[in-house]
């Protein structure tokens, strides 16, 4: 699939000398929903804010749908839709002006009609002669929404969207997001919630430290690095692990109550049946038994961890 955004070689030094990027190759294919996961500080807005021309990189190149965005910025920033984390919109504005105004900004020719569309799905119809102050929070974000969308982009970031937003928002957020998709837009969103990682993306992106660690199609990513947890809930507490079980890799959790086994889910050997016969030699017992896949959470916090050990 060709990509829409590619990026090479970026890192990004702020003034004082913190390096907020180290060198991220990135491409994004034209219709995917990207996630970028990583934690405070890992360099998630700064990405964003270079490929939308809001900070200027230290080195390497970005282009979006073919354009430079620094050489050729005007035709790379008219593809782009940004929702920020922070509210950038003038608190006097009605949510109509903002919006068309926004629409203008891009050069794009007036359509009541697709504006009216736009706040539509927003659920800010009602709304759209109030003035962005005497709006909620929520309503605050769909108007950041409805303004990156107004220009019709084919690229939208999202950076961090679901931050503090209730259930309803969230859903409605998450439809439009599967609706843009539908029509061939590129989504890049950046989550701190994996569970929206998991559920919407199509690739995932963690960045750690200015470095992209992995790059991997979600689906992947879960296959390749998730491990399943099995837990035995023994009919006797244990005091200590017995020799015997010394080539699995057991915990004893719950004060002996429970043993835990974590193992590769796709291995052609699991171990857990051998597990289970030689627990049944030993005469340990065990009333219920669950297994746990791993979500993207632990993997997540699994590769951080790995690239810290490497460190
Ligand atoms: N203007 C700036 N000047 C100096 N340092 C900055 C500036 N902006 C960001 N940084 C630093 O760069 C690092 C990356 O910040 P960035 O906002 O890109 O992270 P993030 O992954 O988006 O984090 P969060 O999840 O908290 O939003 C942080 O350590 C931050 O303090």
């Amino acid at each position: 699939m060709a990509s829409v955004i590619s990026i090479s070689g970026l890192t990004k030094t702020y003034a004082g000398g913190f390096q907020a990027l180290k060198g991220v190759d990135l491409d994004i294919r034209r219709g995917e929903i990207f996630a970028l996961l990583g934690p405070n500080g890992a360099g998630k807005t700064t990405l964003i804010s270079i490929v939308c021309g809001i900070v200027t990189a230290s080195s390497g190149t970005v282009t979006a749908d073919g354009h430079d965005v620094v050489r050729d910025y005007r035709a790379a920033r008219t593809r782009i839709g940004l929702v920020p984390q922070e509210l950038t919109t003038d608190a006097f504005e009605s949510v109509w002006a903002t919006v068309s105004f926004s629409r203008g900004l891009f050069g794009k020719p007036r359509d009541d009609a697709f504006l009216e569309k736009l706040l539509r799905d927003l659920s800010l119809w009602d709304k759209r002669k109030s003035r962005i102050m005497e709006l909620s929070g929520g309503m605050k974000r769909r108007v950041m929404i409805a303004k990156a969308l107004s220009h019709e982009p084919e690229i939208l970031f999202l950076d961090e969207p679901t931050a503090g937003v209730d259930v309803e928002l969230r859903r409605d957020m998450w439809n439009l997001v599967l609706g843009l998709r539908d029509r061939g837009v590129t989504i890049i969103l950046t989550t701190h919630y994996i569970e929206e990682a998991e559920e919407m993306a199509d690739r995932v992106g963690v960045i750690s430290k200015g470095e992209l660690i992995v790059v991997e199609e979600k689906s992947e990513l879960m296959k390749k690095l998730g491990r399943k947890e099995l837990t035995l809930n023994l009919a006797e507490p244990l005091a200590a692990l017995p020799p015997e079980l010394g080539e699995w890799a057991l915990t004893l959790g719950a004060d002996g109550n429970e043993l835990h086994y974590e193992f590769d889910a796709n291995a052609e050997r699991t171990g857990v049946p051998s597990l289970l016969r030689r627990m049944s030699d030993l005469g340990i017992g065990f009333k219920d038994l669950h297994t746990k896949q791993s979500s993207l959470e632990d993997i997540f916090v699994g590769l951080v961890r790995q690239k810290k050990d490497a460190a």
